[in-house]
């Protein structure tokens, strides 16, 4: 859908997130470019697959053996494949070519499967389906090489991490936010991540949990700088559960997302990523997303918006971010017990402090931050 332009950009950011994953985990290889392929050549094709179907914008990666676009040379390495892998089931053999050749990739199904036969008609009793096969043969013929392989690893798909201009991800150490922090990466939005400390309102392991979370995003992101901003929240909260009725989760969120703003000023990022779902709690229900956006004048991101929540700890058990927790969490705490829930702006304004903004100004300059990529997150004041 893009143009060739932007294709080349993509794909050239995409061969660097590769390098890098496969620099991170000690896995040899060069990343070669070919038009809407990307080569990893002398490898590990076992280890190199499964590193770059963790990389954002693949949609699968196959481990494959590299032959010259040859019809002998082709069905004499499926005869091979064969001879090693198969062993029961039936069998295609899925043909694509791009450029010129003086065979059609019909030709290449039809003699390729015979070479495929023929192979393990002794040792074994094969069956031909092209429709519903249960072992398929690739073959991927183009122009100066063909590929043969036999697995297709399923990547998250989405953009390439870098595409997009960054994003603030509020994490709280919850189940939601790593999600939807990843989510915002899948769509090539490198994360900021935030983490308020809300003292005496927050779990002792929240901040453990979120820096542990962002380390596992992290491994998806290995050439981009995921340091955590931590911020120190506990006495605006204070200030809120004692000064604020009804409207206090509003005024809350309202604080969160000035917080978010500033720190998103300072590092260039365009955009807040949250783990918010309607009805979730009552300070998300639809009208009252509605309210608390109105605190920033940056777009807030819930890629979590209608999901359930079995549908997130699914995803998040995906993402292994996923921690069971009977923890009572700190916002039930600072939540009043009958909260606002068809909130309305003026009245929530009306009800908080007016200096809540500079509160959230004070608060983000003082961020400090921890390196999820150290020995327990490293903490170093800013
Ligand atoms: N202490 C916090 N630090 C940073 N962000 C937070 C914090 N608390 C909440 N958020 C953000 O607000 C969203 C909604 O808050 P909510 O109270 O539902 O979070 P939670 O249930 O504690 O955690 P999660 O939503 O991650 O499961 C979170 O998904 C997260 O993006």
């Amino acid at each position: 859908m893009k143009s060739s332009r932007v294709q080349g950009k993509m794909e050239q950011r995409l061969a660097e997130n590769i390098e890098a994953l496969l620099a991170d985990r000690g896995i040899p290889g060069s990343v070669e470019r070919q038009w809407g392929r990307l080569v990893i050549r002398e490898t590990d094709p076992d280890a190199a697959a499964d590193a770059a179907s963790d990389a954002f914008g693949v949609v699968s990666a196959s481990p494959a053996r590299s032959v010259t676009p040859e019809m002998d040379d082709i069905t004499g390495v499926l005869a091979e494949t064969a001879r090693d892998a198969y062993t029961e089931g039936a069998f295609a053999v899925d043909a694509r070519r791009a450029g010129e050749h003086d065979f059609t990739s019909e030709d290449v199904g039809r003699v390729g499967g015979q070479a495929v036969w023929e192979a393990v008609e002794d040792a074994f009793d094969p069956e031909v389906d092209l429709d519903d096969p249960d072992v398929t043969f690739s073959v991927e013929v183009r122009a100066e090489e063909a590929f043969v392989f036999l697995e297709n690893r399923e990547g998250p798909g989405g953009l390439p991490l870098g595409t997009q201009n960054p994003l603030v991800a509020l994490v709280s150490g919850g189940i939601d936010s790593p999600v939807a922090a990843y989510l915002g990466m899948k769509r090539g939005a490198p994360i900021i991540p935030v983490y308020l400390d809300l003292g005496p309102f927050g779990g002792p392991d929240h901040e453990a949990r979120a820096v542990e979370t962002v380390r596992r995003l992290a491994d998806f992101a290995p050439n981009y700088d995921m340091t955590v901003r931590r911020v120190a929240a506990g006495e605006y909260a204070q200030r809120l559960h004692d000064e604020v009725g009804k409207t206090r989760m509003l005024s809350y969120r309202r604080f969160m997302y000035m917080v978010a703003e500033e720190i998103a000023h300072e590092t260039g990022a365009v955009g807040i990523v949250t783990g918010e779902a309607i009805g979730q709690k009552s300070s998300q229900t639809t009208t009252n997303l509605g309210v608390v956006d109105r605190a920033t004048s940056l777009p807030v991101h819930r890629p979590l918006l209608t999901m359930d929540k079995q549908e997130i700890i699914a995803l998040a058990r995906d993402l292994d971010t996923y921690r069971d927790s009977t923890m009572n969490v700190g916002c039930e705490r600072l939540a009043p017990n009958s909260p606002e829930t068809k909130g309305s702006h003026a009245a929530t304004i009306d009800a908080e402090p007016d200096a809540l903004p500079e509160w959230a100004r004070a608060a983000a300059q003082s961020a400090t931050t921890i390196d999820p990529r150290g020995e327990l997150g490293e903490v170093d004041a800013r």
